[in-house]
């Protein structure tokens, strides 16, 4: 891999993004509402809160009405994708959800097989349940969880990944790559025999707080709003531009390029020519209609996404 001077490259890129007229009001569907509201309403049932969110995002589009509605009960914060996140500063990103209030955080890798901290959720669940007041379920010795979280981060992996590791079951909640897989509302799903722990699986209703566009573009680039409601082109120019703050420069070599480069059209324009993907577009010419190969940036675009979240791009922080 090429060493790059990092200082003279970072000296060519833009500092902020132009977002343009971008406006993230309807980049959630209204069927995120109705299932807050049926979330609301099961909690009588629930002892424990699962929130999963993206590692790569710890702080960015959680929903605090949450927080502030099932504040009173015991609370796990799962980062998942963490085979996606850069963790080197862990302790710090702790140590800042400490002072928000969040205690009780791990960090998973759902598509491990016998991932060590999907194996510390039960326990951790069974000792913060224990250690706590039940109030009108005390007599019941069964637990009931609740997986919340906005769509896509994976909420059924971890379901099934912790129903693998306590019940050796196959999958019981249906997993996809895109948001807004699990539409079923509130499914109740065994996932452990001693103590008997019942989850409910949630759709990604969670509507994520969106305090700017930059906190819905990060959103996007990790795969929580379908991509065509913000636009591929404006998800992958908000890739280049956070590979190049972040310094992850493998895409020059993997796409063939000569240096780290700013230009969306640009980088674009190269891998839609690695990758053969082309469309033919007619012309017309003084001399008459002819048809040229032109790249096909929509092409490029999606495959510049998909290798960003397959991980091929490296790992990131981006918040
Ligand atoms: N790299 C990686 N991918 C994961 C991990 N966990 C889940 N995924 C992938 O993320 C995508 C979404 O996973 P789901 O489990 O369907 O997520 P969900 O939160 O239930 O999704 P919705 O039903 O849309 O809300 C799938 O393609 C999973 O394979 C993980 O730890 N690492």
């Amino acid at each position: 891999m090429r060493i790059y001077n990092s200082l003279l490259s970072a000296a060519k890129f833009r500092k902020v993004l132009d977002f343009g007229e971008r406006e993230v009001a309807h980049w959630f569907p209204g069927h995120m509402a109705k299932g807050l509201k049926q979330m609301r309403a099961s909690l009588r049932k629930v002892d424990c809160i699962i929130e999963i969110h993206d590692a790569r995002i710890p702080f960015s589009g959680r929903n605090p009405s949450f927080q502030e509605s099932l504040d009173v009960r015991p609370h796990i914060l799962v980062l998942n994708k963490m085979d996606l996140a850069d963790t080197s500063k862990k302790q710090s990103i702790l140590k800042q959800l400490e002072r928000e209030g969040v205690r009780n955080v791990l960090f998973t890798d759902c598509l491990r097989q016998r991932d060590e901290n999907v194996k510390k959720i039960v326990p951790l669940v069974t000792e913060l349940i224990e250690s706590g007041s039940r109030f009108h379920r005390e007599e019941d010795r069964s637990y009931c969880l609740m997986v919340i979280g906005v769509p896509n981060v994976g909420k059924s992996s971890l379901i099934n990944a912790i129903r693998r590791t306590y019940l050796k079951k196959g999958n019981a909640s249906k997993v996809g790559g895109e948001p807004g897989i699990t539409k079923a509302v509130l499914t109740k799903i065994q996932v452990c025999e001693r103590p008997i722990i019942h989850l409910l699986d949630t759709p990604g209703v969670l509507p994520p707080r969106i305090e700017n566009i930059e906190t819905g573009m990060k959103l996007a680039l990790c795969g929580t709003i379908l991509d065509h409601l913000v636009g591929e082109d404006g998800i992958a120019d908000y890739l280049l531009f956070s590979l190049n703050r972040l310094e992850r420069f493998s895409y020059i070599e993997k796409y063939n390029l000569e240096e780290p480069c700013d230009d969306i059209q640009h980088v674009l324009k190269s891998i839609a020519v690695n990758l053969g993907k082309t469309k033919r577009v007619k012309a017309i010419t003084g001399v008459g209609n002819i048809t040229v190969q032109l790249p096909d940036y929509s092409a490029a675009a999606y495959n510049f996404i998909r290798a960003f979240r397959k991980g091929e791009l490296g790992k990131v922080m981006l918040d």
